[in-house]
C-alpha cells in the first residue's frame, strides 16, 4: 500500500432502517490505514448494523460504505475486498460435524493461511476434534485464527474477546499492536471500556443509531479526566453545576458526582457561591469518562418517530 491509498473504511451518510425501526442513521467515518478503531455503544445502539452494512451483509436504505476503497453494494468489488479481509463475528458457530483443522482449510482454501502454524501456537485449540465440542473460549480461538491467518490489511471484530480468558485477552491485544506496526487495520466493536483504553487509537460512540463522539480515547479521557463529589449545604439543581468543561454532573440527595477536565478555576468559582461541607477529588477511571455516552437505555424510543423528534448527545 502507499499512502495515495484509500481509507481501509469509508463510509458516508450510511443510514439503514428495518421498517419504521432505525437500525443506523447517516454515519460518516473513515478509518485510517494502522489505526485501531474501537465502536461503542449501548445494546441497541446500531453496533452490529453497521458492521454487516460493512460487509456487504445488509442493503443500506441511505448512504455509501467503501471497504479497502471498495464499494460493498458492488458484488465483485466487494468480493475483491474480502481478499483482504478478516471477520470476526459476535456469535462464532461453525458446522458441526467438523474440526478445527477442516475449518481451518476451508478458510486456507479461500484467501491463504500463511500465519495458520503460528498463530495456533499463540491461541491454541483440539485441532483434530470436532469443533461441536468445543469450549467458547476455543471457539473464539479458532475463529480468530481464521480470521488472521491470511494476514489481511484490514480486520473488522464485533465484540472479539468475550469468551476469552485474561491471559488470551492480552495474547489477542499483542497480535492487534503487532499487526498495526506493519500498517494493520483493526475495528472492532466492544462494551468492555478498559480493552478499549489499551488498544484503540480512536473510538466512535453511536447512540440509538446516530454517532454521538468521535474523537481519540487519549482526548475523550482528558476532557474528563477527574472525578469530584461534593457535599453542599443548599441542594442546588444539578444544572446549577454544569459549566464548561464539565463532561457530566449527576446528585443523590446533598451529594454530586463531577466528571470534569482537569481545571479547577471553574469549579472553585461555582462552589464559593455555596457551603462545602465535604469534597474529594480523584482521577477519573475509563468507566466514569464514557458511561454518561450510555446513559439511559434505549429500548423505549427506537424507531422513526424518535428519529425525528430526539435531540440525541
Ligand atoms: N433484523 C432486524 N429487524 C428489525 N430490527 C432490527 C434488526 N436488527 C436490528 N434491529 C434493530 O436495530 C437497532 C440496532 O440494533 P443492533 O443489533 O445493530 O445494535 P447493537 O449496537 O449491535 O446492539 P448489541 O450491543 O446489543 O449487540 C435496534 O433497535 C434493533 O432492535
Amino acid at each position: 500500500m502507499t499512502s495515495a491509498d484509500p481509507s481501509p473504511i469509508e463510509t458516508d451518510g450510511l443510514t439503514k432502517y428495518y421498517g419504521d425501526v432505525r437500525g443506523l442513521e447517516d454515519l460518516s467515518i473513515a478509518v485510517e490505514r494502522g489505526e485501531i478503531f474501537g465502536f461503542l455503544g449501548p445494546n441497541g445502539a446500531g453496533k452490529s448494523t453497521a458492521i454487516r452494512l460493512l460487509l456487504g451483509l445488509l442493503k443500506p436504505t441511505d448512504g455509501e460504505a467503501r471497504l479497502l476503497g471498495r464499494d460493498v453494494t458492488d458484488r465483485t468489488e466487494l468480493c475483491e475486498a474480502k481478499r483482504q479481509l478478516g471477520y470476526l463475528p459476535s456469535d462464532v458457530t461453525f458446522y458441526n460435524r467438523v474440526t478445527g483443522a477442516d475449518v481451518l482449510d476451508y478458510f486456507g482454501r479461500l484467501r491463504g493461511d500463511q500465519r495458520r502454524a503460528e498463530l495456533l501456537e499463540r491461541f491454541p485449540v483440539p485441532l483434530e476434534r470436532n469443533v461441536k465440542a468445543y469450549s467458547s473460549g476455543n471457539r473464539q480461538k479458532l475463529a480468530i485464527v481464521a480470521a488472521f491467518m491470511h494476514d489481511p490489511d484490514l480486520v473488522i471484530m464485533d465484540e472479539p474477546t468475550s469468551g476469552l480468558d485474561p491471559l488470551v485477552q492480552n495474547e489477542f491485544y499483542a497480535l492487534l499492536e503487532e499487526r498495526q506496526e506493519r500498517g494493520g487495520t483493526s475495528f472492532f466493536s466492544s462494551h468492555i471500556l478498559s480493552e478499549v483504553r489499551r488498544v484503540c487509537d480512536r473510538v466512535g460512540i453511536i447512540r440509538k443509531g446516530r454517532l454521538i463522539e468521535l474523537d481519540t480515547v487519549d482526548n475523550i479521557l482528558a476532557e474528563g479526566g477527574t472525578v469530584v463529589t461534593v457535599q453542599l449545604a443548599e441542594e442546588p439543581p444539578v444544572s446549577a453545576l454544569e459549566f464548561p468543561g464539565t463532561a457530566h454532573v449527576e446528585r443523590q440527595d446533598d451529594t454530586y458526582r463531577l466528571v470534569l477536565a482537569q481545571e479547577f478555576d471553574a469549579l472553585i468559582d461555582r462552589l464559593h457561591e455555596y457551603t462545602v461541607l465535604d469534597l474529594t477529588v480523584r482521577e477519573a477511571s475509563i468507566e466514569d469518562v464514557f458511561m454518561h455516552f450510555y446513559g439511559e437505555t434505549d429500548d423505549e424510543d427506537d424507531g422513526e418517530r424518535a428519529a425525528q423528534s430526539e435531540p440525541d448527545a
